[in-house]
């Protein structure tokens, strides 16, 4: 496992990871992904690649060497994006069917909000175009129970509430996965919720049939703007979380705010 800290963040409890780290139990729950390309160099729906296929994802990028150049420039509602992975036939340098792979954008700043409460928060060094990929949500991957018990202690202790939970649904089957980068993550620990958010959360499968959380600009922004998205609402569910009184206050300051932060009663 790479571990690799490019940022600069206070608290020493944290260990960065890149990626995310399923524990032994779900370790065990994981397969390895049907979904793979016979394209012979790049990728695109002209080669006819099986995973921009499944996904129904349009990206374009004009300089391979060039990160700033990928965006997702659009996307099927209701599937998760999939990736070019190991089995893939396609050339790893040439293909652009790999946003997240590519590992977080540079010039990404955390530091504390205007508004302390809301604690650390992550702002844009420089302009990110609408499309571009900023970070995936990298965390350990916990069991259902495991998540219960540390959500528990979190709100006991009146700590801050890291542990995501993505529900996602084939046919009459649901799974739930539960990701918690409070203590092992990468810088998408510290994008803070916005009821009218810059970025969105896209489900993304590479590997295997865990998902990767990969969040876009949904909209140009500027330099230091502070980058959210609605922890409430991913790109497949229309709604993770639920409103709830007497939950943590939302500071986000939109117009539109919903006045608490979303809340997940599945891992209540
Ligand atoms: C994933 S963390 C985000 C990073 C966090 N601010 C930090 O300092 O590490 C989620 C926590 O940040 C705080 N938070 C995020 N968005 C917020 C908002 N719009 N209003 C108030 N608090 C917020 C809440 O305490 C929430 O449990």
């Amino acid at each position: 496992m790479e571990c690799i800290d490019n940022y600069e963040h206070l608290s020493p409890q944290v260990m960065y990871f890149a990626k995310c780290l399923p524990s032994r139990e779900i370790e065990k729950t994981m397969k390895p992904t049907s979904v793979f390309c016979n394209c012979k160099d790049s990728c695109s729906e002209e080669t006819n690649c099986n995973c921009i296929k499944r996904s129904g994802t349009k990206f374009c990028f004009t300089d391979v060497e060039d990160l700033e150049s990928y965006r997702l420039v659009a996307k099927s509602v209701n599937r998760p994006t999939y990736e070019c992975n190991d089995q893939c036939q396609c050339c790893a340098s040439l293909c652009g069917n790999k946003l997240v792979q590519c590992g977080p954008r540079k010039g990404l700043e955390v530091k504390l909000c205007e508004d302390a409460r809301k604690g650390e928060g992550v702002f844009a060094g420089d302009p990110i175009a609408h499309g571009s990929f900023v970070c995936e949500y990298a965390g350990e991957i916990i069991s259902e129970k495991e998540a219960s018990i540390r959500f528990k202690l979190n709100a006991k202790h009146r700590r801050m509430n890291y542990i995501f939970c993505i529900d996602e649904h084939f046919g009459d089957n649901s799974v739930k996965t539960f990701i918690d980068p409070t203590v092992y993550g990468n810088i998408g620990r510290y994008i803070n919720h916005s009821c009218d958010p810059n970025c969105s959360m896209i489900i993304t499968r590479i590997h295997d049939n865990i998902p990767v959380l990969g969040i876009y600009a949904c909209r140009d922004i500027k330099t230091g703007e502070e980058l959210s998205y609605d922890y409430g609402i991913s790109d497949l569910s229309g709604g993770v979380g639920e409103l709830e009184p007497n939950r943590t206050k939302c500071l986000c300051g939109s117009t539109n705010c919903r006045g608490f932060l979303p809340y997940d009663s599945k891992i209540m």
